[in-house]
């Protein structure tokens, strides 16, 4: 059987009597990237310190490849980018990466030839030979990401990767954690559902320290029903759905908020779902920005049934 990549039984953990992770039971395979989302003080950074072998549990087992976090096995095999990651101002950037290559093992030549890797992986090869001072908040961030792909890990622990960056520096870093996702598992907290509904498959809920079930994976109703989310430009949100309702497979028709609808349908009209909706926007002269398949993850986690 497949060793999973993370395995959390009865996983507690407790600061000053408080408990900030509450009996988790998990398992996760490698493969797509996998999100981590709960609201402030939910358990998130917890959880990760402890995959990363920063913290040690309370209670309860975690393996990662089988083995505990920090063990010698997991070296080069599992890196994490920690929330409030810093650079020592005294030394140029491939000095750093030069010298946490060399941690691993690897030897000078080795270090400095996988130092321009990673960097040129996250598209910073022209600040090599500077010292942090010179870097933006967004490149500061993206040097921690090439930190953290030293060694070509199976498995990265990204802790709020995007918190603070503006949207040109978000979607370089989405797009390099999408690019090197083939290379390894990455697991990546957040407060941005857009974010993690663009890059992850699968995402873990945290509430007050508690995993909360599954809504995002595919439920049975998933499998009897497909959705459809249409954002629109203003428009009558009753008519609307009173026209949708009476299309043709149509199984419910929901309006969470302003000018968003979900449309609940039979899958057998999967494939004529798109046009009727369509038809019936342009007939009435309304105007959508956007139509995607599914539900959002926002929706699938907090609004879910
Ligand atoms: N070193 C610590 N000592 C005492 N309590 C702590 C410590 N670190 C975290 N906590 C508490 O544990 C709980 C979980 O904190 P944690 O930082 O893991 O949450 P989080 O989901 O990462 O939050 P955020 O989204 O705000 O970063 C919170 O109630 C927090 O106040």
């Amino acid at each position: 059987m497949k060793t999973p990549l993370i395995q959390c039984q009865q996983l507690s953990h407790v600061y000053s009597g408080k408990f900030a992770l509450n009996n988790l039971n998990f398992e996760l395979n490698a493969g797509e990237p996998i999100g981590l989302v709960g609201p402030n003080g939910a358990g998130k950074t917890t959880l990760l310190s402890i995959l990363s072998g920063f913290l040690r549990p309370t209670s309860g087992t975690v393996r990662l490849f089988g083995y505990s976090p920090g063990a010698g096995q997991l070296i080069g095999k599992v890196s994490a980018l920690p929330q409030d990651a810093k650079l020592d101002p005294s030394f140029t950037i491939i000095e750093q990466l030069v010298f946490y290559a060399r941690l691993q093992g690897l030897t000078r030549q080795q270090a400095i030839l996988e130092a321009s890797r990673v960097l040129e992986a996250v598209t910073l090869k022209d600040i090599a030979r500077n010292k942090p001072q010179v870097l933006s908040h967004g490149m500061a961030k993206r040097v921690a990401i090439a930190q953290a792909l030293i060694g070509k890990p199976a498995l990265v622990l990204l802790d709020e990767p995007t918190a603070g960056l503006d949207p040109v520096n978000v979607r370089t870093v989405r797009s390099i954690i999408a690019e090197q996702s083939s290379e390894a598992t990455f697991v990546i907290s957040s407060h941005d559902l857009t974010e993690l509904d663009r890059l992850c498959q699968q995402v873990l809920l945290l509430e007050n320290g508690i995993l909360q079930p599954e809504h995002a994976t595919a439920s049975d109703q998933q499998l009897t029903t497909r959705f459809i989310t249409l954002q629109m430009e203003t428009c009558p949100a009753t008519q609307v759905m009173a026209k949708f309702q009476v299309l043709a497979g149509v199984l419910q028709v929901t309006n969470p908020q302003k000018n968003e609808f979900i449309v609940a349908y039979n899958p057998d009209v999967e494939s004529k779902m798109d046009l009727q909706l369509m038809q019936c926007i342009n007939a009435n002269d309304w105007h959508y920005r956007q139509l995607s398949h599914g539900k959002t993850l926002e929706e699938k986690l907090f609004f879910s049934e």
